[in-house]
């Protein structure tokens, strides 16, 4: 009952943030003005994602009996949206940005006293325990989840869809284990709270001016999602198997990874940004913005089910892994090699129409 009444407030209040800001989108700069590598129309206010924190942070306030964990965790978060918004505004340098993720992810694990504990049974030969190394590991897996979301924002509704795909199994998780009402509140909220945000995003009526969330919003849903992982897979009381977590943002996560292998195997450095990111593959192979949106959502979806089906049925956590570590090899291959595969159709196609047409003719 907290969660659901924590979940409400979260999406009514970032409803109303998110038509208090749009005055204030301008004067603070706070809007995407589009250059070589950012290609939309016009300047586009950037407050879809400080109306989602607004949201979940004053449902949490006035919803939640606040444990001093997810004191902690607001405010980090609190502080990474600021640095996301004075970064939307004025463009602060990637490095400075990684280094103040660092100390955050730092200051959650170390403050909070939560950390990831373990692997999991991951190759089959037992549970892999963490140990000592399980904060270095979780503020790894910090960095990992908040860049992950920041870069998969890229075209109208990816971030907003992965993230809602993420969240709402994440939630589903939670509210089939007992003692994880927190969990599920922050899960639940969150997702109401980028409702606004999304409709707005995709211009569904009745949001008539299209807002994106900005790297404020999207480093804060990767941070996120990561405490909830993190508070979900405890040694002990766990919600789930932390490989169940890998397969809820497989795409992000392989995505990134994938890229920065790439980057690192061209000699450029990993945080050097390009359009070769998964959406920007769809779109230059020919499909519109949305039809991309709705094909990577569809695999997201289909990634998050298989692990959920893996947690429901209890599939052997090595068997859930190796089909990750198989996913993530197949996708390495095909993007390396994708351009030389679009040819090869085109090619293919373009033979097969003039063929048809000697044959017409
Ligand atoms: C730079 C860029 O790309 N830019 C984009 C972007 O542009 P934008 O303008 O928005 O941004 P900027 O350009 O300004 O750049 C922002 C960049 C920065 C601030 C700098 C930082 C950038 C980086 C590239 C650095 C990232 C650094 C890292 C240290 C990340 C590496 C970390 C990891 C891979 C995480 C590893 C840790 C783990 C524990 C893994 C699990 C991870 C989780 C996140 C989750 C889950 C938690 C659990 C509880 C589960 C744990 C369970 C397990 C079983 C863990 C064990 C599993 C593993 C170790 C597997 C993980 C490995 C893989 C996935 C690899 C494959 C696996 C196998 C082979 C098995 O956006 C623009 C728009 O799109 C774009 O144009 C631009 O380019
Ligand atoms: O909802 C969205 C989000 C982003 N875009 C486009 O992607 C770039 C990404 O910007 P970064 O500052 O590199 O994160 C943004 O400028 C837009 O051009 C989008 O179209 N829709």
């Amino acid at each position: 009952m907290e969660a659901a009444g924590t979940s409400l407030l979260s999406g009514v209040f970032a409803l109303i943030s998110l038509r208090m800001l749009m005055p204030f989108a301008v004067k603070f700069r706070l809007v995407d003005k589009p250059d070589q590598r950012k290609l939309h129309k016009g300047a586009v206010p950037l407050v879809g994602g400080l109306s989602a924190f607004v949201g979940v942070f004053l449902g949490f306030m006035l919803g939640m009996p606040l444990t001093s964990g997810y004191l902690i965790f607001l405010l980090c978060a609190s502080v990474l949206v600021v640095l996301g918004a004075v970064d939307d505004a004025r463009d602060i340098s990637a490095k400075f940005r990684l280094f103040a993720q660092v100390v955050l992810g730092a200051v959650l694990v170390y403050g909070s006293g939560d950390s990831l504990e373990s692997f999991g049974n991951l190759v089959g030969l037992g549970v892999i325990e963490l140990g000592v190394f399980g904060p270095l590991v979780s503020i790894a897996a910090v960095i990992g989840a908040t860049n992950a979301f920041n870069m998969i924002d890229g075209i109208d509704g990816l971030a907003g869809s992965l993230s809602l795909i993420a969240l709402l199994s994440l939630a589903l998780l939670f509210s089939v284990s007992d003692g994880h009402e927190a969990g599920l509140a922050l899960s639940l909220g969150l997702s109401c709270a980028l409702i606004p945000y999304l409709m707005a995003n995709l211009r569904i009526p009745p949001f008539k001016r299209r807002i994106f969330m900005g790297d404020a919003g999207s480093m804060f849903i990767g941070f996120a999602i990561v405490w909830l992982m993190i508070q979900g897979a405890p040694l002990e009381g766990a919600a789930f198997r932390p490989v169940t977590a890998l397969w809820l943002i497989a795409l992000p996560l392989i995505d990134m990874v994938a890229i920065m292998v790439r980057r690192a195997r061209k000699g450029q450095s990993v945080m050097n940004p390009d359009r070769e990111h998964l959406h920007h593959i769809f779109m230059r192979a020919g499909f519109s913005d949305r039809q991309a949106l709705m094909l990577i959502s569809f695999v997201a979806m289909l990634f998050a089910s298989f692990g959920l089906l893996g947690e429901f049925f209890q599939i052997p956590e090595w068997v859930m892994f190796a089909a990750f570590a198989m996913v993530f090899a197949l996708y390495d291959y095909a993007l390396g090699r994708v351009w030389r595969l679009l040819a090869l159709f085109r090619r293919g196609w373009s033979t097969k129409i003039t063929s048809r047409l000697k044959v017409q003719s």
